[in-house]
């Protein structure tokens, strides 16, 4: 008997297929209010989960009795209680790697919007106030040979790294749990602590994952360290930044703009205050939201579901106690 697997996001026909391949697939396009109530009681019967965002945690587990694996479309995993699926056994898996790069574009995007005011400046030709040549109000700073820092220098850090050296020639400084000699060859990125990167970039970037450790690691006192003319950018996930502290710290000028990617509710509620600051540029979590990048994405997930479904290590498998 074939496995029974639930898909709970939308994924292209061809990781459908392969899915149907191995397992007997319910598929959902996505979770609301209407669908959540079936989605539970099939639940009771699934071997395996495939999507991204779900809160997995105790509540859910305990209406998954027969759970083996579950597989995130996603590289982050805040959203799974992992010392409580190994606890039950069940396998967990990411997609590391195959976003990198489009990961690693969008956060240069958001840099040179914020940097150029693109977004801003786009709003101001389409709102019809492009009457005269612009002047001294509508210029912006450069990106190029200015110094980059990145906390949490792993797969995507060290591809921002890479566009930003060979591309931009900017100076690049990273803080990160353990040293990176590997980016330190090959960028000439410098180690240091986070109150030295704070102080000495010119543009922040936050690119760790979201851990106890984490939260609120960007606070008033890091946005004081920072220079007046700084760019802070968010890619990581909203709860990494006290909110209040950025608001706060763009309205005050106390740093010249931000580029963010994630918030801590997301959607961001419309009436967010950060939604009516010019000099914050806010899209809407597209990191790795590239067609051909969800696909890899998809795929690999799929990968990980079939090989743990099959009793093997998944590839991407996150709980350390099965691999011993
Ligand atoms: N905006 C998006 O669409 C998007 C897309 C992908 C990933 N992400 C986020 O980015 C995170 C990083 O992704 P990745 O693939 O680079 O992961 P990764 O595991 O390769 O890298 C994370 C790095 O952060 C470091 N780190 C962890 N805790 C730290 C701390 N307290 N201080 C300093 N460094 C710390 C780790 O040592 C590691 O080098 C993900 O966990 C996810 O939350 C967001
Ligand atoms: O963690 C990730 O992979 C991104 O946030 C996309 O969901």
């Amino acid at each position: 008997m074939k496995p029974k697997v639930i898909v709970y996001k939308k994924v292209d026909l061809s990781v459908l297929h392969l899915l149907r391949e191995h397992c007997e697939l319910t598929y959902y396009e996505k979770l609301d209010a209407e669908t959540y109530p079936t989605f539970v009681k099939q639940l009771h019967h699934a071997h395996g989960l495939m999507g991204s965002g779900l809160k997995v945690d105790k509540a859910l587990l305990e209406q998954a009795p027969h759970l083996k694996v579950v597989s995130n479309i996603s590289v982050g995993y805040d959203n799974l209680d992992l010392p409580e699926l190994s606890a039950r056994g069940i396998m967990a898996t990411n997609t590391p790697n195959v976003l990198n790069d489009t990961v690693a574009d969008t956060i240069m995007g958001i840099m040179l919007a914020a940097a150029r005011r693109i977004t801003e400046l786009d709003r101001y030709v389409k709102d019809g106030k492009w009457k005269s040549q612009i002047g001294e109000k509508e210029f912006g700073v450069d990106v190029h040979h200015k110094t980059l820092g990145i906390i949490g220098m792993g797969g995507i850090g060290a591809s921002i790294a890479q566009r930003a050296y060979f591309g931009f020639g900017m100076n690049i400084l990273y803080h990160n749990r353990s040293r990176k000699p590997e980016y330190e060859q090959k960028y000439s990125a410098r180690y240091c602590s986070m109150d030295e990167l704070l102080q000495q970039s010119d543009f922040v970037c936050l690119m760790t994952p979201l851990t106890p450790e984490t939260v609120k690691l960007i606070g008033e006192r890091e946005f004081k360290l920072m220079k007046k003319s700084a760019i802070f950018i968010n890619g990581s996930r909203g709860a990494t930044v006290d909110e209040d502290a950025l608001v706060h710290a763009l309205k005050n000028k106390e740093i010249l703009a931000a580029g963010l990617d994630v918030y801590l509710q997301e959607p961001v509620p419309e009436d967010h205050p950060l939604l009516s600051l010019e000099n914050a540029v806010t899209v809407p979590h597209i990191g790795s939201a590239t067609y051909e990048t969800r696909m890899g994405m998809a795929m690999l997930a799929a990968e990980n579901l079939i090989s743990g479904l099959r009793g093997e290590l998944p590839p991407n498998l996150l709980n350390k106690e099965f691999s011993k």
